[in-house]
């Protein structure tokens, strides 16, 4: 018992420093989704710009699906869980297909003036 006392003061220590090591390495990765994801919206603009001007439809459930299958089985390689990893892109392509159909919508309004 006495130990375990004795001991606290130290485990405490090593218990602070061990949880500021693993959040600096989160607050890294963090950053890096950001960044990734930033790029990644970068990218479905253009596409929403190019579906609106050539009249495509905003989503493209073949090609998300063959997305899903793919992730899935990415996810499965990395130990992942692939039903959370299908629940995130499923999360950010809904996001796509609003920016696209906001941008269709104000192609299509800029063309009828
Ligand atoms: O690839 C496309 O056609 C896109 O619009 C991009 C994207 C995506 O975010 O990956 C979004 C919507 C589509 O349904 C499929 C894929």
């Amino acid at each position: 018992m006495e130990k375990a006392s004795e001991d606290r003061p130290e485990q405490e220590a090593f218990v602070r420093k061990e949880l500021q090591r693993l959040r600096d390495s989160i607050d890294n990765l963090d950053a890096a989704l950001v960044h990734l994801l930033a790029e990644r919206f970068k990218c479905t603009q253009e596409v929403g710009r190019l579906k609106a001007e050539y009249e495509l439809p905003p989503a493209d459930p073949e090609r998300e699906a063959a997305q899903i299958r793919r992730l899935r089985a990415l996810a499965e390689q990395s130990k992942l869980d692939p039903v959370f990893a299908e629940r995130f892109l499923n999360f950010i392509i809904a996001e796509v297909v609003r920016h696209h159909e906001l941008i269709a919508s104000n192609r299509a309004a800029a063309r009828a003036t």
